[in-house]
């Protein structure tokens, strides 16, 4: 740094040698020059000094003059505007080496007021490390009467850069937090929302505003909050430093809603603690979770549980109940006749019915209940925390009553019935396997009793099913073997004694074995649908047998065969006859089908139009069983029908008991009021058949005349007595 000062214009080194020639002189010295040399040679020192500070300052010094050229400037500042050696940048215009119309107003500025100028950015181009920026303070000075300014400049090309990088983070972060694609949430140790993104408001239905004035605990799903707490607590105690759960929020309208929530602790500028959460809304991923889960888990028909989901729901009844020392009731629910809808009225009102039946069940029970369907018309109820069997049978009492509603399928009054059974845990068993099985054999018992009941499983109901599945494959071989057999038992004038008809009654002779009897395998037939090729087995052999009765000259004689339930309301039976009575050739007028009252009921429009049909074709129908059935006598007036036949338990009792008198008399009074043909069953005694005959009984049934008998004994009694004026005798012994 060459340092100028006032007192001479030459530089300093041009003084020292004179002095020094002085001194060397031998001649006395004066103290006037000793002291002037002394002077010199501190002024030399300080301007050493002064030059060595300067140029070890850490800024940039330039200092010119009014005419705005260069006087001197600091090794700093040559280096910083990229000057050459001090001395050859002395004299220059300062615009040749800071060209920037900035500071040379602010230089303006400084000189013509003498005022600081403070600030002024500077940013030479051509550097080799790229555009440099620089900061001066101008001050000014006054030398030997004129100004000189001093230009103090420093390097803030660093600064400048790191402050513009700062800002560019802020301004990233700043973005980033605002449109984040996450809810970005800062919280307080006590829960506190104090900063929140917009999606975060979007997510939640709120406003930025309105969250910053809720808790997290306010926001959270009461079933998740606990949870939620914990971890809250665990990171405010330092023993996790970040969590993530998925986790239910409640939006602003109160739904809550499935998020993401990452949260990690943190602190602020201050040392306070602070909660950062991210929120993803995973509510779409959740949502196909849980479609998904509904598919793997429901029933698509119906809605409800399938087995899959049963299964975990009766284990985790049955450990619930294993823990609390409770009982757990299983219940298998099987509907009666169901496939007889499904045959006979078609698949969407099969489909209707299930529907309607899931409802009624699930209508009937409590949220804790569960409600399965096991696949077709199955269904299976889940009831934890039983006390006993009494509980159970309460609640399988009101499902049947709940069951037994009319319902309207296709336009036709259906009333819905079901059988059921109930296994206990931990009585009849201990897991859920076991459980269903046992309720699925006293479902099977129930069944047996007839349907629209409820069974207990019993320890020896498991034989009793491996009984069952045994017989449904030897019915099925008996048809192929041919060892069905068909018996028949005389319908009797009872005023005349004359041989009225006969009633085909089946038999099953099967091969080495005793006779079974028709009460025992045709429940089973029916249920299994066994019953429609049995039945149309019995339907031909008996019309084949009516005309080689006629044909092998014995008179014509009235045929009885029994319709089954599924039989009758199952197929177009009316078609199926047709086609049987053209095949067999047996006149229709000599044909009677017997259909049990209970079977009218069911479905009594459909019985209806097939009974019209059958009776317009010249076949003869009879209510079987009557009395049976609850219907009222009225009721039967819709049905094309031509003999009633008075259940055996009535006349049984006829002369013990007044009542079954009373209804025997009542019966036959109305019947032949309604112009029908009454026929006492199941007449064993002399006494019956008195009453019978003096209450106006046209024919009876019954051991007391005959047994039902093979084909060639009432062969034999036709030819003693032919049909009409037949005599009375007995065949009991043939039987
Ligand atoms: N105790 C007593 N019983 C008498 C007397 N007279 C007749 N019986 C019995 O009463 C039943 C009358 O037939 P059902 O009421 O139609 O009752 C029948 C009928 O509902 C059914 N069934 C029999 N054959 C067929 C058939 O071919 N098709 C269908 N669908 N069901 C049949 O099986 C039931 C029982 O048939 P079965 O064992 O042959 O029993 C017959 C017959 O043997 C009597 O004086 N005393």
């Amino acid at each position: 740094m060459m340092i100028q000062t006032n007192e001479t214009p030459a530089p300093h080194t041009d003084v020292a040698p004179s002095l020094h020639a002085a001194a060397t002189q031998d001649q006395p010295e004066t103290s006037e020059a000793h002291a002037l040399r002394d002077a010199h040679a501190l002024l030399g020192q300080n301007r050493n000094y002064l030059e060595q500070v300067i140029d070890g300052m850490p800024a940039g010094l330039l200092v010119i003059d009014a005419e705005r050229r260069v006087r001197s400037m600091n090794r700093m500042m040559a280096e910083l505007i990229d000057a050459p050696e001090e001395s050859a940048s002395a004299g220059h215009p300062l615009a040749r080496w800071l060209p920037d119309a900035g500071l040379a107003a602010r230089v303006s500025d400084a000189l013509a007021t003498g005022m600081p100028q403070d600030h002024i950015l500077v940013s030479l181009e051509g550097h080799p490390d790229g555009v440099r920026h620089l900061e001066f303070n101008i001050r000014r000075t006054e030398q030997a009467g004129g100004y000189m300014l001093l230009l103090i400049g420093q390097d803030i090309t660093f600064r400048r850069k790191a402050r513009l990088r700062l800002q560019e983070s802020e301004e990233f972060f700043r973005l980033t937090f605002s449109q984040a694609a996450v809810g970005i949430v800062l919280l307080g140790p006590d829960g506190r929302l104090l900063r929140v993104n917009g999606k975060m408001a979007q997510i939640l239905g709120y406003t930025e505003i309105e969250l910053l004035q809720r808790f997290f605990q306010q926001l959270t799903h009461v079933d998740d909050l606990p949870d939620e707490l914990t971890l809250v607590k665990r990171l405010r105690d330092g023993e996790i430093s970040d969590y993530q759960r998925e986790r239910r929020l409640l939006r602003r309208d109160g739904t809550p809603i499935w998020v993401n929530v990452s949260v990690s602790t943190m602190r602020d500028a201050y040392g306070n603690q602070r909660f950062i959460s991210v929120v993803e809304d995973i509510s779409r991923r959740k949502g196909a979770e849980e479609a998904l889960l509904r598919v793997i888990n429901h029933d698509a028909l119906t809605g409800l549980p399938n087995r899959v989901l049963l299964q975990d729901r009766l284990e985790r009844a049955i450990a619930h109940a294993h823990r609390a020392g409770s009982q757990v009731a299983v219940m298998f629910i099987d509907l009666d006749r169901f496939k007889h809808v499904n045959d006979t009225l078609g698949h969407d009102a099969g489909d209707q019915l299930i529907v309607e039946i899931a409802r009624r069940l699930a209508g009937s029970l409590r949220e804790s209940d569960t409600v399965a369907r096991q696949g077709g018309d199955e269904f299976v109820v889940v009831l934890p925390e039983m006390t006993g069997e009494t509980d159970a049978a309460r609640v399988a009492r009101k499902l049947l009553d709940n069951l037994f509603q009319p319902l309207l399928l296709c336009g036709q009054e259906v009333f819905p019935t079901g059988s059921i059974g109930i296994a206990m845990y931990p009585r009849d068993g201990t897991d859920s396997a076991t459980l269903l099985k046992c309720a699925d054999s006293a479902m099977y018992g129930s069944k047996g009793e007839g349907g629209n009941g409820f069974s207990f499983y019993m320890a020896d109901m498991g034989a009793q099913t491996a009984l069952h599945l045994r017989m449904e494959s030897e019915l099925q071989r008996a048809l192929q073997r041919r060892e069905f057999v068909l018996h028949y038992q005389p319908v009797v004038d009872i005023a005349t004694g004359h041989l009225g008809g006969v009633e085909a009654l089946l038999r099953w002779q099967p091969q080495g074995k005793p006779m079974v009897s028709p009460a025992d395998f045709i429940p089973l037939a029916e249920e299994t649908g066994l019953i429609v090729p049995i039945g149309e087995w019995v339907l031909e052999t008996a019309m084949a047998q009516q005309v080689a009765w006629q044909q092998g000259g014995l008179p014509p004689v009235r045929v009885s065969v029994n319709l089954s339930a599924r039989q009758f309301l199952g197929q177009d039976v009316a078609q199926r006859v047709a086609v049987l009575l053209e095949k067999t050739g047996c006149d229709p007028r000599a044909l009677t089908l017997e259909i049990t009252e209970s079977v009218l009921m069911q479905n009594p429009v459909a019985a209806t139009a097939t009974m019209a049909r059958l009776a317009a074709m010249g076949v003869q129908l009879a209510i079987d069983d009557f009395g049976t059935g609850y219907s009222s006598l009225a009721s039967l007036k819709r049905f094309p029908i031509h003999s009633l036949k008075i259940d055996r338990s009535f006349v049984s009792d006829l002369i013990d008991d007044a009542d079954d008198a009373a209804i025997v008399d009542a019966v036959i009074g109305l019947a032949h009021s309604m112009k029908l043909n009454v026929i006492a069953e199941g007449v064993e005694t002399a006494d019956q058949l008195a009453f019978l005959l003096a209450h106006g009984c046209d024919q009876m049934q019954g051991f007391c005349y005959s047994r039902p008998v093979a084909p060639d004994a009432i062969e034999a009694l036709l030819r003693a007595a032919p049909a009409g004026q037949g005599q009375q005798g007995n065949l009991t012994t043939a039987a």
